[in-house]
């Protein structure tokens, strides 16, 4: 009784739009599997576009239709601008002080991304190789690796203490515990790389800064600045760019090779496009993209149907409003389910195939102005990095494909290719596919 009164007071009845009953102390959480956004989708069909959760104590919000995420990313859009207070933000992110708060396949890709992004980034890679003799080398490519990868599944787990608090002292799964050793990894790496571009700083006369840490650093020294930038904030905003320009440009070009080498009639036709447009004689360049229209819908058709972020990054009700016609408090978490609405059958053909036509059919746009793909997310929160996460898979993307013809080893065929994914705060094929590449251009062209 006591445990029923615990839970049931802080549930407001009112004008409440009705939801699965939730249990004493847990409310939902237990209708909810290792995969939640095909959880959710399951619910949807039953309690509809905007279903209201009870996560433990605290009320959750789950949006699963284009309308439903207008509703949250749009017509309330500044309300629901914040993000939910969870362990990993507190643990691995310096305490909520970056923007979003926010396994690898082929480890080649992976390589090129992080090498590009930490270059920008950076300024250098401080990766050290066999070869490199380099003093700012402090991690090894595995151990980069590793450290990225398990942000990534903290960031995504279903920590149960974010919802029952309590919980969190016991910290049976042991998730905390493990943010908390990860964050010691960023920490010694993090202020190694800091240390390194003050040093470089103050040895020069008359400095330029060359990357994004020196133009960090030097905005955090600015006492005019309205908002002041810690030390912690530096930290938060270079682990963004690290996390954000890595793991999901090289994952978005996994899906689309992945679903192309299913598809080998897709292949053909992208690789005729870019054998007319380009030729065999050079690489793809950025001027090539617009006139490649196919290998884009390809693109757009990958987003539609595998998108990164099944759930969006989850949004926060800052002050209590009317969403379609049903009271929500603040304090409730929104979840809006990008899977869900890629499937909704009001809005596409077939949406279970695989169909880039579609996009050639219609102009849809994926930045999030129609509600229907939402890769990006939307409004406000929308994505800080698309314009260059989308340079990216093109980029890579398109030369690959140019570049080689991608075979399944022998005995595989196309229809043993698994398109299911693992569910984390960054979505990745279930089954990391193998191929041969072989190449399709000149010899020199590779040197
Ligand atoms: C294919 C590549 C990418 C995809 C699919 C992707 C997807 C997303 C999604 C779905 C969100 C959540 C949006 C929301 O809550 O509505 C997000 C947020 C964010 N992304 Fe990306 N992203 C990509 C590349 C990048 C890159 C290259 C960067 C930076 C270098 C980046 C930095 C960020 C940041 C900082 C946020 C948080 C924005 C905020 O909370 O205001 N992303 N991304």
């Amino acid at each position: 009784v006591l445990l029923s009164r615990i839970t049931s007071t802080k549930r407001p009845k009112k004008n409440y739009r009705p939801g699965p009953k939730p249990w004493p102390i847990i409310g939902n959480l237990h209708l909810i599997d290792s995969q939640p956004h095909r959880s959710f989708h399951s619910l949807y069909h039953k309690y509809g576009g905007i279903m209201p959760l009870w996560f433990g104590g605290k009320p959750l919000i789950v949006a699963s239709t284009p309308e439903a995420a207008k509703e949250f990313l749009k017509n309330h859009d500044y309300n629901f601008s914040s993000r939910p207070a969870n362990a990993a933000g507190k643990y691995i992110i310096y305490n909520y002080s970056d923007v979003t708060w926010a396994p690898t396949g082929d480890k080649h890709l992976f390589r090129y991304t992080l090498t590009i992004i930490t270059r920008t980034v950076l300024g250098k890679t401080y990766i050290s190789t066999k070869e490199s003799n380099d003093d700012s080398a402090i991690v090894t490519f595995e151990e980069l690796t590793a450290m990225l990868d398990k942000w990534f599944v903290l960031n995504g787990v279903l920590n149960i203490g974010d919802w029952v608090p309590w919980h969190n002292v016991f910290d049976l799964r042991g998730y905390v515990k493990q943010m908390k050793e990860v964050d010691k990894d960023y920490e010694k790496f993090f202020n190694f790389v800091l240390e390194d571009h003050k040093a470089r700083t103050k040895a020069e006369k008359d400095f330029v800064p060359r990357d994004m840490v020196d133009i960090l650093l030097n905005l955090a020294e600015d006492p005019n600045l309205e908002v002041k930038l810690s030390r912690e904030s530096v930290k938060g905003l270079i682990q963004d760019l690290l996390l954000g320009g890595t793991d999901t440009s090289t994952t978005t070009v996994e899906f689309v090779v992945t679903a192309l080498v299913k598809h080998p009639h897709l292949t053909e036709k992208v690789t005729e496009e870019l054998d007319r447009v380009v030729g065999r004689d050079r690489w793809v360049e950025e001027d090539d993209f617009p006139k490649l229209p196919f290998l884009e819908a390809v693109v757009k058709e990958t987003f539609r149907c595998y998108p990164l972020c099944t759930l969006l990054a989850p949004r926060f009700a800052m002050e209590d409003c009317k969403v379609a016609g049903y009271n929500v408090y603040k304090g409730t978490t929104v979840l809006v389910n990008a899977w869900s609405i890629g499937r909704d059958p009001n809005y596409w053909d077939s949406p279970e195939e695989f169909l880039p036509e579609r996009f050639l059919e219609k102009d849809i746009d994926i930045k999030g102005q129609n509600f229907e793909p939402l890769a990006f997310g939307s409004s406000r929160r929308r994505c800080a990095g698309y314009a260059l996460g989308l340079k990216a898979v093109r980029s890579m993307l398109s030369n690959l494909l140019h570049g080689f013809n991608l075979k399944l080893p022998d005995g595989t065929k196309p229809e043993d290719v698994c398109m299911d994914e693992v569910y984390g705060f960054t979505t990745h094929p279930k089954v990391p596919i193998k191929l041969i590449l072989e190449p399709r251009l000149r010899k020199d062209l590779y040197t």
